[in-house]
This record gives structure tokens, sequence and C-alpha cells, in this order.
């Protein structure tokens, strides 16, 4: 299989985390949690190459100091995720045709399994794209405005969406600006191309790839990073 290139949404402010800066510019274990990210896609045999989207503005990426043999381009994304996300597909390198399969990885998500990456592309490749996620294990409550619970939700066929994602680059573009015509925002890519019409297969992945949301969860990552290699 022809290697995939990654699009990496990293122009988030991380105002779940607080402080000054971006959450991918912080340290997780010395190095700056974006630097965990990309190592570790760059480190995938079926990746040939990242392209990082990074906020307008960002004066911190020249200093991440990514090494390796992979290419790495940059694109600047916009105000949501998703708006990003299409800031970079559209900022692919010619060679990547619109019938190409890209990933997409969240860059706060550092502790992605390499055996998860493979088994998304060679599962994905065959369903038309997918993502990883994993089913429910928790009793699912509806709460109301008054914080109590009035309701338990079937748990049966939820499962929570994780990242990479991948589809087919002209598809997804397509879904992404369908979405934005219509004003909708999409959380992950495979709403919006379940909005046009496309069933994403969900490939079972890890639960620790987590995504650093939470200033808590920098050290729920650094004790995940070395065991989830
Ligand atoms: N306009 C945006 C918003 C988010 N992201 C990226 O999408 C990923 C997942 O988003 P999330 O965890 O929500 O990050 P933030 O938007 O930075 O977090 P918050 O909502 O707390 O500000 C992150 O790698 C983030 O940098 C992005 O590229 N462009
Ligand atoms: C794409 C995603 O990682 C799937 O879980 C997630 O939705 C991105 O984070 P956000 O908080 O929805 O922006």
């Amino acid at each position: 299989m022809a290697p995939l290139w990654c699009v990496v949404p990293a122009a988030g402010r991380g105002t779940r985390v607080g402080g000054d800066l971006p959450k991918q510019y912080l340290p997780l274990a010395g190095r700056p949690l974006i630097l965990h990210t990309l190592d570790r896609l760059a480190a995938h045999p079926l990746i040939a190459g990242l392209m990082v989207v990074l906020g307008a503005g960002d004066e911190l990426w020249p200093s991440v100091g990514l090494l390796g043999s992979k290419p790495v381009l940059t694109a600047i994304g916009g105000a949501e995720r998703c708006d990003s996300v299409l800031a970079g597909l559209n900022a692919l390198p010619s060679g990547v045709g619109e019938d190409a399969f890209v990933l997409v990885h969240d860059a706060a998500r550092p502790c992605v399994r390499e055996a998860d990456i493979t088994r998304l592309i060679e599962r994905g490749v065959l369903a038309g794209g997918g993502l990883l996620g994993a089913p429910l294990r928790d009793t699912l409550k509806r709460a109301g405005a008054d914080g109590r619970s009035h309701e338990t939700e079937p748990r049966d066929h939820r499962w929570r969406a994780f990242t990479p994602q991948m589809f087919r680059r002209g598809d997804l573009s397509q879904a992404l600006r369908a979405a934005s015509a219509a004003g909708v925002t999409v959380s992950d890519e495979a709403m919006a191309m379940e909005r046009v019409g496309f069933s994403p297969l969900l490939v079972e992945g890890a639960e620790d790839n987590i995504k650093v949301t939470t200033a808590a969860d920098f050290a729920l990552a650094e004790f995940l990073l070395p065991r989830t290699k």
C-alpha cells in the first residue's frame, strides 16, 4: 500500500487547558506536546508526510525543531477545527490525488499507537474510509439543567470517536465544504461524511489514545506515553 499523508490540526487555542500558550506547545515529558504526536506519526511506515495546520500568527512552531526524513508542510487554520482540517487538505501537495486516502489526526492526541494506525488504514481502505473509536463502556445519563440525571440512555451501538480518521481527499474536502455551506460546525471528519450519506467504518482502538483537553490530562498523557508505543 502506498503511504498516506496525514493532516494534523494544531490551530486550536487550548482554552480548556487555560494559560497563555496553546496546549500543543506546553511541555509534556520535557518536550512540546505536539512534538510527541508528530514524532509518532512520522515514525509510522504507512505515513508519507505531515501537513501541520497552525494558528494564524503562530510564532512558536519554528522553535519546535522537528527532525526526521519525512516531509513536514504547514498551512494556516481557521476558527473551528473543521476549518483547519479543510485548510490542511487544500494545502496538500498536488501529487496527493483526489482519490488518495488521507489521515487526519489531532495534535492533541500524542498517545496514539502505531498498531491502531495500521489497523485503521488496512480496514479503512477496504471500507472506503473510517475512524478509530471505542464503544461506550459506562452507563449513559441524560442531564437536565438542574444537574440531575433525568434518564438513562441505551449505550448499545454508541461509540466515542477518536483520531486518526481516514477518508479520500476529495470526498472529505467536499463533505467539509458542504457542512460549512450549510452553517454546520462538524466536530470530526466522520460527521461531515455522515452528512453526505457515507457511513464511516468504526475501527476499535485503544482507549488510551486520549485527547489532551484539560490541564489534568497532561499528567495522564505523561504516564501513558511510554506505555503506548
Ligand atoms: N480552530 C481549531 C480548533 C482546534 N484545532 C485542533 O484540533 C484538535 C482537537 O481540538 P481541541 O482538543 O478541541 O483543541 P482546542 O480547540 O485547542 O481546545 P479548546 O476547545 O479547549 O480551546 C487540536 O489539536 C487543536 O489544535 C484546530 O486545528 N483548529
Ligand atoms: C475529532 C475529535 O478528536 C473526536 O473525538 C474531537 O471531536 C475533537 O475535539 P473537539 O473538542 O470536538 O474540538
